[in-house]
């Protein structure tokens, strides 16, 4: 099953550099990780955002909820999800 998903990072201004720098470099293992697993199928930065759109193939609605609260960044991000299906005019 693939879904669009939209995550828009808001980091507290206030937050420990040290922190920061130590969930931005986990959450950067985390999804080369699933991208190896072919689990996270595209990542784009929106430009001009601090913001990505990102295309997931998963099994579930559960593993792709499992997938994204695990995110290191998840305490700090805005997540838009949107499920797809196939478009009757697609050729591939
Ligand atoms: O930078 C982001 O868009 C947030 C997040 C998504 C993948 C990653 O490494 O960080």
């Amino acid at each position: 099953m693939l879904y669009h998903v939209r995550m828009d990072v808001r980091i507290p201004h206030d937050l420990d550099p040290g922190v920061r720098a130590d969930t931005i470099a986990r959450e950067k293992a985390y999804a080369q990780d699933l991208q190896r697993a072919g689990k996270w199928r595209h990542l784009w930065r929106i430009t001009g955002e601090y913001a990505n759109v990102s295309v997931f193939d998963v099994e579930s609605h559960d593993e792709l909820h499992e997938i994204l609260s695990g995110l290191p960044l998840f305490p700090y991000m805005d997540v838009d999800v949107t499920p797809l299906a196939k478009h009757p005019s697609a050729i591939a």
